[in-house]
């Protein structure tokens, strides 16, 4: 019989605040160090007397995946995003409460809404690709933050109001663009009466408005044949109240679009330096083999993870990795540590899209998406989206480097490419 140990696993020594800043700034350089330094678990402490337990092993990253949503709390986890996303989010809610909140929406993101998804996405992306610059260094992220933005603002709206979609966009935008700095006034609200940090409530405040106004016209709508993501749940459910719709339209929007384009400037950073791998995606692109181009973007976010790792907060004293950890301990089960580990995926440090063609990784290796009763509800939206993408820039543009390979910086809870994913597209 084994015996359990009940002190946290080792871990950096550093004051909670020196700890908090690298976090935050530069997760995904101080992790690897932690990690060759401390083992595959290891604690980190940060401010507000939080304790993280960082897990980077496929066993452990499975166990923490399938206990019990009751004892692993991933809403507590996603705390930080509250003042943002809404106290009704799916992503903040636990227990029944989130079950009943990922089934209200999950309808608009199973097998049948992807395949109605498929025609839309094809026509924004096409669009996209042909504004596309060319013939000069561009920092892709951004448009592909635009294109991504429009695809799911279609999702959730339909054929909104122009006016208000005009006034929204900028909105949605500057709530994203947030560094370490601003996030920290989401958890301190009595910063926000001072700037940076006005600013940024003052156009959450503006998007909201624009959200409920929306909200309320399509109230009064006769909604028949509409499937956007807000005229499903009005139909569900006509009594539902603004407030918890408001929520769900800013999660979508936040969660389902930032993400996406941050994989697709990673795939194209990484296609443009890769003159085989472009070859190869280019003639899926022209073939129509979406696996290839699913494999591309599914590569990306295993190099270049979007999120670096996930968070459960315990609710009880409970066994991971071998340790009985406290209740409030938060557990991370680490994206970025994992998928760079050498005994998770051979050469982690090359691009190969071809590791993802015909086989799928072990369980609790590749999990850009989190996982258990948690993992992301716009996985196949993600995927499919890219693809999209992906072939309509692929079939109209070869790709080359515009600059140095680039680093990730932080932005937001999301780690993005420092200077946009720089490319040169030029018609082919
Ligand atoms: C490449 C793109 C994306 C990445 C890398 C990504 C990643 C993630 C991750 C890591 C989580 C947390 C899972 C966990 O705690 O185990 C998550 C949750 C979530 N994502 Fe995504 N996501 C992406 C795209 C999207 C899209 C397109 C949508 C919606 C259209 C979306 C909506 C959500 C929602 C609603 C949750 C909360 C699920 C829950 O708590 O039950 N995401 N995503």
């Amino acid at each position: 019989m084994s015996t359990l140990l009940s002190d946290l696993p080792e871990g950096p020594r550093l004051p909670r605040a020196v700890q908090t800043a690298l976090f935050m700034r530069a997760r995904h350089r101080f992790a690897p160090r932690w990690r060759a330094k401390y083992g595959p678990v290891f604690t980190m402490r940060l401010a507000l007397g939080r304790t993280v337990v960082v897990v980077t092993r496929p066993e452990d990253i499975r166990a923490v995946f399938a206990g019990p949503p009751e004892v692993f709390h991933a809403g507590e986890g996603n705390s930080i995003l509250a003042p943002v996303m809404g106290r009704d989010s799916v992503l903040i809610l636990d227990e029944d409460a989130h079950l009943r909140s990922r089934k209200r929406l999950m309808p608009a993101f199973n097998g049948a809404a992807l395949r109605g998804y498929a025609d839309m996405m094809r026509e924004l992306a096409a669009k996209a690709a042909d504004s596309l610059p060319t013939g000069t260094p561009l920092p892709i992220h951004a448009p592909m933050n635009a294109v991504t933005l429009e695809i799911i603002l279609r999702v959730v709206f339909g054929m909104a109001d122009g006016e208000r979609l005009t006034a929204l966009r900028p909105r949605i935008n500057k709530v994203v663009d947030v560094g370490p700095v601003q996030i920290f006034g989401w958890t301190y609200p009595q910063l926000q009466r001072f700037p940076p940090w006005k600013t940024m409530r003052r156009h959450l405040a503006a998007a909201d408005d624009l959200l409920n106004a929306e909200i309320a016209e399509r109230r009064g709508q006769d909604l028949t044949g509409r499937d956007d993501v807000l005229s499903r749940l009005l139909a569900a459910d006509p009594d539902t109240p603004a407030s918890q719709l408001r929520d769900d339209m800013m999660t979508l929007l936040l969660a389902g679009h930032e993400t996406t384009a941050t994989a697709l400037a990673w795939s194209f950073h990484e296609l443009a330096r890769d003159p085989d791998a472009q070859a190869r995606a280019r003639q899926a692109a022209d073939s129509g083999d979406d696996e290839y181009l699913q494999a591309v973007a599914k590569e990306a976010m295993r190099l270049r993870p979007v999120i670096y790792s996930v968070a459960r907060r315990l609710t009880e004293p409970t066994e991971v990795a071998g340790r009985l950890l406290p209740a409030g301990t938060i557990v991370t089960p680490s994206i970025g540590l994992s998928h760079a580990d050498p005994d998770n995926f051979a050469g982690p440090a090359e691009f190969r899209p071809e590791r993802f063609l015909g086989a799928s990784p072990e369980a609790g290796t590749w999990i850009p998406f989190g996982g258990g009763v948690r993992r992301c509800i716009g996985a196949g939206f993600a995927l499919q989206e890219s693809a999209a993408v992906l072939r309509e820039v692929l079939t109209r543009h070869t790709i080359a480097p515009g600059g140095p390979r680039e680093d990730a910086r932080s932005r937001n809870i999301t780690l993005v490419p420092e200077r946009g994913a720089r490319v040169v597209l030029t018609p082919r």
